[in-house]
């Protein structure tokens, strides 16, 4: 029997905001698994950690108690410079609910920024992505000349130039319309159904989290739910039914 690779292992991780007037518990021992070609969805209430959850495994800050294993190997010292460079660079692509494009680069040069900085060739990768996100008649233009889907498909595009094992994407979908989001959850459908890419997908929508293998609802800084999705259910419903009942017992 074929066994599925574990990409990353999240073992207790936890995360205070301390200030002078007040300490906020961000993330309280969360613990989960996420598997090669894996899509999770990350749903919750607001402030329940989400973002910060995404911060972390991005090591765009560090928590302050808990473990993160990568294909078994703990990542001790990815939350100093430069390893945290190398992990960002080399592990995770980001995808924000606004874009975060270059206002003053092209689309072609915005998608191959990755490589660049890697000092890599890049002519022949941002050719694919550009097909493949369907942007090769935009590759001259800049940002502001593109609508929003077009922006976040340049986003992707960018993500996934260097194909990293893990894709974080942070409400992707938030600024788009229906027809929109399903596009751009196609191409991180295909990230991971062919290239094994494994996905975390923070969103408020429960029809954007059913796209995906599992969900983890939080609260409170908490997983305090989790829910498979099925070929045989209506997922969308029954993620609405897990985070009504999630709301009633705050
Ligand atoms: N830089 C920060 N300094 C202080 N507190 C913070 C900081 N970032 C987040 N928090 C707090 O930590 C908690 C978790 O925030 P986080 O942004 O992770 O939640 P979220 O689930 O992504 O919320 P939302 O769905 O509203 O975007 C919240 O109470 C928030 O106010």
């Amino acid at each position: 029997m074929q066994t599925i690779e574990k990409i990353l292992s999240v073992e207790n991780i936890s995360k205070k905001y301390i200030s002078e007037t007040n300490t906020v518990v961000a993330l309280k021992n969360v613990s989960f698994d996420l598997f090669a070609g894996e899509m999770l969805s990350v749903m919750g209430t607001s402030g329940s950690g989400k973002s910060t959850l995404l911060h972390v495994l991005g090591a765009l800050d560090a928590p302050d108690g808990g473990v993160i294993r990568l294909k078994g190997v703990i990542q001790d010292n990815i939350f100093n410079e430069p390893a945290a460079s190398v992990y960002r660079s080399n592990t995770v692509g980001f995808v924000f609910q606004n874009y975060n494009l270059l206002k003053d680069l092209t689309v072609e040069e915005n998608i191959a920024l990755p490589l660049i900085l890697q000092g890599m060739e890049h002519s022949v990768r941002v050719k694919e992505m550009l097909e493949t996100v369907g942007l090769m008649k935009w590759k001259k233009h800049r940002p502001i000349q593109l609508s929003g889907g077009q922006q976040q498909r340049v986003a992707i595009a960018r993500a996934l130039i260097t194909t990293p094992p893990i894709v974080l994407a942070d409400e992707p979908t938030g600024n788009l319309d229906y027809n929109t989001s399903i596009e751009i959850l196609k191409f991180l459908t295909l990230a991971k159904d062919k290239m094994k890419q494994s996905i975390i997908l923070v969103t408020h929508d429960p029809m954007v989290a059913a796209y995906a293998d599992r969900v983890l609802f939080f609260h409170d800084g908490e997983i305090v739910d989790n829910y498979a999705c099925s070929p045989f259910e209506n997922n969308t419903n029954r993620i609405i039914d897990k985070f009504k009942s999630l709301l009633e017992k705050k």
